[in-house]
């Protein structure tokens, strides 16, 4: 598990909008790398480009190239249901299946994976996966209650406890903390550090505090104006960045000079 992703030259469209520009990074296995910037500037496009989620919104597109170790995922033959499943993501608003028990909410994937998968094989993975994502004390007793019937914090942690059980390469958050209280939050980043021992996290967040407690690597996009599109202007050891960044624009960022 845990498999290096390498960008290079990388232009993001909406149709003729060119959203984000130029972008080439290498995300380490077994880190966590944080995108932070301000809104608009394309941090959730870029990192949906990096399972070829993007490519699902009308007439979107990308030029240039994604390494997952030695595979380009915008290949010719590669199937881009496969690039999401070694890809997984986990989305701002937690969303599980509502309706759907606990159980069966962790094991849809792998169910779909493996149409062939055994009683005892499922409650392995289910369990699992709900230990990986720190839950399985809370709600060991009550599995075939719906996903919707569990807190935010909680629903956050099974839909994180669902996208392992397949269990991925990588594991995109899209800013998963930002509708969760300060004590579901720091039950997440307890979680994401403890993940990243099997995974390479990229998250996107708007909490600076966050991204300095939870990622190695931090980069920060910008956009040089209105209807520019957004470019990675530094990316560098998280340290590094919030206390002796190259760039200005990073410097003015993450003081709180502009928003
Ligand atoms: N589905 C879409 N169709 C067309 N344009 C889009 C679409 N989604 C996003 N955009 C545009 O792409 C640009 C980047 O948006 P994106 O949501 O990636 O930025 P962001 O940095 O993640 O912002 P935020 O921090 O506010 O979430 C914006 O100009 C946005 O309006």
């Amino acid at each position: 598990m845990a498999k290096r992703i390498d960008v290079s030259g990388l232009h993001v469209y909406y149709g003729d909008f060119l959203a984000v520009e130029d972008v080439s990074m290498t995300i380490e296995p077994r880190s966590v790398t944080a995108f932070i910037g301000s809104s608009g500037c394309g941090k959730s496009t870029f990192l949906r480009t990096l399972n070829r989620m993007h490519e699902v919104a009308p007439n979107a597109r990308v030029d240039g190239k994604v390494m997952l170790d030695d595979v380009d995922i915008y290949g010719p033959d590669v199937d881009p249901v496969a690039v999401r499943r070694e890809i997984g993501m986990v989305f701002q608003r937690a969303n599980p299946f509502p309706t759907m028990s606990i159980y069966d909410n962790v094991i849809a994937g792998a169910k779909l994976n493996n149409k062939r998968l055994g009683k005892e094989k499922a409650d392995e993975i289910v369990e699992r996966s709900l230990r990986d994502a720190n839950l399985w004390e809370e709600v060991r007793d009550r599995l075939g209650k719906p996903g919707a019937s569990l807190s935010g914090g909680q629903q956050q942690r099974l839909c994180i406890a669902r996208a392992t059980a397949v269990e991925p390469e990588v594991l995109l958050m899209d800013e998963p903390c930002s509708a969760l209280d300060p004590i579901s939050t720091l039950a997440i980043e307890d979680l994401i550090s403890k993940l990243k021992e099997n995974y390479t996290i990229v998250i996107v967040t708007h909490n600076m505090q966050q991204a300095a407690r939870v990622s190695d690597r931090t980069a920060f996009f910008n956009l040089a104006g209105t209807g520019e599109p957004g470019r990675l202007i530094e990316m560098d050891d998280t340290n590094k960045i919030f206390t002796k960044p190259e760039s200005k624009e990073t410097e003015n960022y993450i003081t709180g000079r502009f928003g």
